[in-house]
């Protein structure tokens, strides 16, 4: 659905509307216009859309990514600020971070010891950036070796899989509700079954954390803390907002990172001078042996700007995720009516020839010149605004 639109979008230029039903849905592809979204109208744009699935597997779109701007989303944003992204936080995973990077870059020269060797990379920045996040939240692996119970690994496996099929905007019947009962009804059924055993896999997890409370190895994780939380804010830190927690973070933060580093991977292999310049400066900065806790992002700014190259040309989510209006205003010119579907098209603005000189070109080298600065809305992987990603550190 979302890719039709982003088509139209390269058809019919800045800004264009479609009716579906009663459903009235706004892409905006101009920077100018996003300028308006993001400053102007950023509190009236701040909703999320009430799709079939945020009610069954995101219970009853009141998780961070689906709820609605107010205080309740508010708490959520301030809870991952805390528990995720806040330094200290940060800090004490970075063991993690560098546990799975080593044993990334370990299975990769084992493949290659005896001759030059093919990998298939996709899969593995997906265990990566899989087991990073599990590993944070519940401190536990489930890709790969030293998994923690293969059996309950293997139904959070399918049940990654099988999510993909219903967020976004996989059911047409969020934009015409009639094809709901056209379809009888099936795909809400298949919904309501996917978020029963989300909901029990989450269930567990909580029940498994709370009963090895006092179990040290398991103190630090982000469901351990928001128990803890749970204990002077009971009504607020409900098992309801921690699964949901955990879910979101889980679906929002790991396809979007590894997609992301495939990109990157795609790119340097493409670009043999990109490559050349960026195993040069890790090779200066961080010498041969490459000492993991030496390494840090900060320290090698043309393999960030390779990054940025990559998000600007492939952002993961090409059309953000979609903005609801919660009041009548105007963007462009046109006047939006309350209850209308904003679509960003980050994908269109990042390759406008108005705004990026040979914008189809991978060029890393055009953040030298400051070509991305200035302007704040015409690079936007991560959107901008109140419902910009939290994970954007
Ligand atoms: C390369 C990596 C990533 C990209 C490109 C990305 C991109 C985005 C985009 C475009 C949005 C929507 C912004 C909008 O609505 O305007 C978003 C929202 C979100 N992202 Fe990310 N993201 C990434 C990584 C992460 C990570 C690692 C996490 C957490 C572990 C995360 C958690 C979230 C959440 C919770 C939201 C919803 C925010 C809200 O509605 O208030 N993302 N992300």
């Amino acid at each position: 659905m979302y890719r039709t639109l982003q088509n139209l979008a390269q058809e019919y230029g800045p800004i264009f509307s479609l009716r579906f039903g009663c459903r009235l849905v706004v892409v905006v592809s101009s920077s100018s216009a996003v300028e308006e979204c993001f400053t102007k109208n950023d509190v009236i744009l701040a909703n999320r859309p009430k799709f079939l699935a945020g009610k069954h597997i995101a219970y009853n779109n009141t998780t961070i990514a689906q709820s609605s701007y107010g205080d309740h989303w508010r708490n959520l944003r301030r809870i991952v600020a805390i528990e995720i992204f806040s330094t200290a936080r940060l800090n004490k995973s970075l063991t993690i971070r560098k546990d799975e990077i080593k044993r990334l870059i370990t299975k990769l020269s084992q493949r290659s010891l005896q001759d030059f060797a093919k990998v298939e990379l996709k899969s593995l920045f997906k265990e990566l950036t899989f087991n990073i996040t599990v590993r944070m939240i519940a401190g536990k692996r489930y890709y790969g070796e030293d998994v923690s119970d293969e059996e309950e690994a293997r139904r959070f496996r399918e049940l990654m899989v099988e999510v993909v099929s219903y967020i976004g905007a996989s059911n047409p019947g969020d934009f015409l509700p009639i094809l709901n009962w056209i379809d009888g009804g099936r795909f809400e059924k298949k919904l309501k079954s996917f978020g029963k055993r989300t909901d029990e896999f989450a269930q567990r997890l909580i029940d498994e954390h709370r009963s090895k409370k006092n179990n040290l190895e398991s103190m630090n994780t982000m469901i351990d803390h928001l128990l803890s939380s749970q204990e002077s804010e009971p009504d607020y830190h409900t098992d309801e907002t921690i699964k949901g927690l955990v879910l979101n973070l889980l679906f929002a933060g790991t396809d979007t990172s590894a997609v992301t580093l495939e990109w990157v991977m795609s790119n340097l292999l493409n670009h043999p001078n990109t490559l050349r310049k960026a195993r040069d400066e890790i090779d200066n900065q961080v010498g041969q042996e490459c000492l993991l806790d030496e390494l840090h992002l900060s320290t090698l700014p043309y393999l960030q700007k390779i990054i940025v190259e990559t998000l600007r040309l492939y952002p993961a989510a090409p059309l953000l995720l979609p903005h609801v209006s919660s009041d009548n205003c105007s963007i462009g010119g046109y006047d939006l009516p309350r209850d209308t579907m904003v679509l960003v098209n980050a994908w269109a603005i990042h390759r406008d020839p108005s705004l990026w000189d040979d914008p189809l070109s991978f060029k890393p080298e055009r953040f030298d010149n400051g070509e991305g600065d200035g302007d704040g809305f015409k690079l936007i992987p991560f959107g901008l605004g109140r419902r910009a990603c939290p994970g954007q550190v």
